[in-house]
Parts: C-alpha cells; sequence; structure tokens
C-alpha cells in the first residue's frame, strides 16, 4: 500500500509555504497563555468527552466503540448554505444542529429499535432506510445522504469482512498504538483516506480517521483497549470550525483576498489551494499553542505531557466555537461539500 504522508509534516510544509493563510505565532502563545489555567481543569481532560456532552455514550463497551465508528463515519459536512435554513434534529423535546443533529438522529434510531451501530446492519441498508434514520425536522435534508449511504455500506461490509463485525477488533489489533489504528483505518477504509496534492507533494490531513482514533481513545476513557501510548502523536481535526476560531482568537490569519471569497460564501472544492492552506495552517497553528502550553508547564515544574495534547486542544476549541458562535459570527468558514470532514 503506498505510503500515508503524516499529517504533522504535511501540515509544517503547507505552512511554510502559504500564500493566503498565516500562523501568528505571537498569538498563538497568547492563546496558549489564555488556556494556560484551564488545561488543569477536569473537563480539559478525556473525562470531558462524557460529562460534557450528554449524546456521547455514557458506557465504555464493544457497544459504545460501534457508536463511536458508525458516527465518525459520518462525521461530515453539516453546514448549509443558508444559515436560516438548517438540518435540525429533536431528540428527546431538544433540537440539535450541526454535529450534534448526526449524534441525536443516530440515538433516535437506537431507541426505536433500529440496530443502527451494527455493521451487520448497516453494511447493507437501503438509502430509503438511512433517509428515514436521518429524517429532519426542517424542509432541510442531511446534506450528501447519497454518499453517506455509500460510506456506511462500505464501511460496514469492511467491518464484516475483515474485523468480524466491530471496530473493536480493529482497535484490539492497533496493539495500543494510536499511529498503528491511524493506518489500519486509512489501509482498510477507503473513506478516510482525506489527502490532497499542495506545490506538487502529496500532503494529508486525516481528519476523520485521526477524530475516530481520538473518540476511541475517549469513549473507552483512555483505559484497557483505549489507552494508547502515542496518543499525543495524532495532530488536531481539520474541520470547518478550528480555522474559524482560530482566526478569531487572532493565532491565525487570512489575506484580504481570501477573507473576500470566504465573505461571499464562495463554495471551494476538495484540494483546492485555499483549502490546503486554510487545514494545514490549522494543524501547524494548534502544533505551536501545544508545544507553548508544554512550556509554560515546564516552567511551573509541572510535567503535563500526559495533560495535554492535540486531542484535548482541539476538543476545546470546537466546543468553544460551538459556545461562541455570535462573538464569530464575522470569521467566515470555509465551505466544501465532501466526505473528509
Ligand atoms: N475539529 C473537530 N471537528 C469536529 C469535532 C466534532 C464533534 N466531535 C466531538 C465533539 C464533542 C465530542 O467530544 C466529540 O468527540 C465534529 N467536528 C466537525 O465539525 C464540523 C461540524 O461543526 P458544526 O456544524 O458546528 O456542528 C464538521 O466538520 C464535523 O466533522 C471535534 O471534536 N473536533
Amino acid at each position: 500500500m503506498e505510503g500515508f504522508p503524516s499529517p504533522l509534516e504535511s501540515a509544517k510544509f503547507i505552512a511554510d509555504h502559504s500564500k493566503d493563510v498565516s500562523v501568528d505565532e505571537e498569538g498563538a502563545r497568547r492563546v496558549a497563555e489564555s488556556l494556560f489555567d484551564k488545561a488543569s481543569a477536569v473537563e480539559f481532560g478525556v473525562a470531558g468527552w462524557k460529562s460534557l456532552h450528554e449524546l456521547n455514550p455514557r458506557a465504555a463497551d464493544k457497544e459504545a466503540v460501534d457508536w463511536v465508528f458508525l458516527v465518525d463515519t459520518l462525521n461530515f459536512s453539516f453546514w448549509s448554505e443558508q444559515e436560516e435554513q438548517k438540518y435540525l434534529v429533536k431528540y428527546k423535546d431538544k433540537i440539535y444542529s450541526g454535529y450534534w443533529s448526526l449524534c441525536a438522529a443516530v440515538n433516535r434510531a437506537l431507541d426505536e429499535g433500529i440496530p443502527i451501530t451494527s455493521a451487520s446492519y448497516f453494511a447493507t441498508m437501503t438509502l430509503e432506510q438511512l433517509r428515514h434514520v436521518f429524517r429532519s425536522d426542517t424542509e432541510v435534508p442531511i446534506p450528501l445522504l447519497e454518499e453517506r449511504h455509500r460510506v456506511l455500506n462500505e464501511s460496514g461490509i469492511v467491518l464484516l469482512e475483515k474485523f468480524g463485525g466491530s471496530f473493536l477488533t480493529c482497535v484490539k489489533m492497533s496493539e495500543k498504538s494510536a499511529q498503528k489504528l491511524l493506518h489500519l483505518i486509512l489501509e482498510n477504509f477507503p473513506s478516510y483516506r482525506d489527502e490532497a496534492v499542495f506545490e506538487k507533494k502529496k500532503v494529508s490531513f486525516y481528519k476523520r480517521a485521526q477524530i475516530l482514533v481520538a473518540d476511541t481513545w475517549s469513549v473507552l476513557e483512555g483505559k484497557g483497549d483505549g489507552f494508547f501510548d502515542d496518543i499525543s502523536s495524532l495532530t488536531i481535526f481539520a474541520d470547518y470550525r478550528i480555522p474559524q476560531v482560530l482566526v478569531h482568537l487572532k493565532a491565525m490569519k487570512y489575506s484580504e483576498e481570501l477573507m473576500k471569497k470566504l465573505r461571499e460564501g464562495t463554495i471551494f472544492q476538495s484540494g483546492d489551494k485555499e483549502e490546503v492552506e486554510i487545514r494545514g495552517c490549522s494543524i501547524w497553528c494548534c502544533a505551536l499553542i501545544c508545544k507553548h502550553l508544554q512550556e509554560l508547564y515546564q516552567k511551573k515544574g509541572q510535567d503535563m505531557r500526559e495533560k495535554i495534547n492535540a486531542v484535548l486542544l482541539d476538543y476545546y476549541l470546537w466546543d468553544y466555537a460551538r459556545d461562541h458562535r455570535e462573538d464569530m459570527k464575522d470569521i467566515p468558514f470555509h465551505r466544501v461539500r465532501c466526505i473528509y470532514y
């Protein structure tokens, strides 16, 4: 199998050659300083994945891992063309949007007795059955339903043929290495190969593959099969929210030309130069924030290597973006319709 470029090396290469996006080293340092007191809080740690998010599984078992695999296989493209016309899902008297609408629809299906997280079900699930599971509580359907159907059938068949029907088997084969699990995912599940060509070089982001490893670590609470001795080797997950919050926090900057295109709502294609620069610089910017955070703790004589990593920084920034939607409304997010993020 041809090699898989490292997302961190790709990010450094992109940041070094980027024209319309720049990482602000001073800004990154300031963000690290602003996070310093928060980083040692309990909810910043892996336990926050469950305690802060009611839709995430409470258990740490095979079914919970299968929930994570299903959700991360479909964890892409929730943005809507018009902000006021959105796909929404009502679950237990609460309305959910974006990524959470996906989780709400999955939990609604499970409550209805549909075994949506079981590979033997979603390997042969029909488009009509999927349309029912992801039915909207507004006039706006879930984006990319056909693509979701294709990647679900494809992933279900692989799970059945190669991993006895459960992603937990794949996790066990990784022998507690996040990088090994990442490569098992990339080798076996084509829809996770989130790559591009930039300045004639193959680069990678692997957003869904890396968040699948991270969410597996989180749902298993970093213990047992969920313990990875190299979890800190993962990067943040280059979606369309992290770049927005990094620009809002002044750790990253867009050129006037790019800002104009984003404000006009330009829809970019997967692999466009602007998209690659936004995603690559986001990963590199967060690597710098992590580095600065570690240095701040070292100065205080605290070893936080097990406590601060790109995964926890990512979760924090993503939740921050969710909670500060109004403050960030002047920073447009980049629009690409794809199955990668
Ligand atoms: N970088 C990063 N991107 C993430 C996530 C999540 C949710 N996961 C965690 C959240 C809570 C639990 O801790 C889960 O682990 C979704 N996304 C992406 O965001 C986009 C959807 O955004 P909006 O339209 O606003 O809902 C879409 O590209 C989706 O793929 C994350 O954590 N990090």
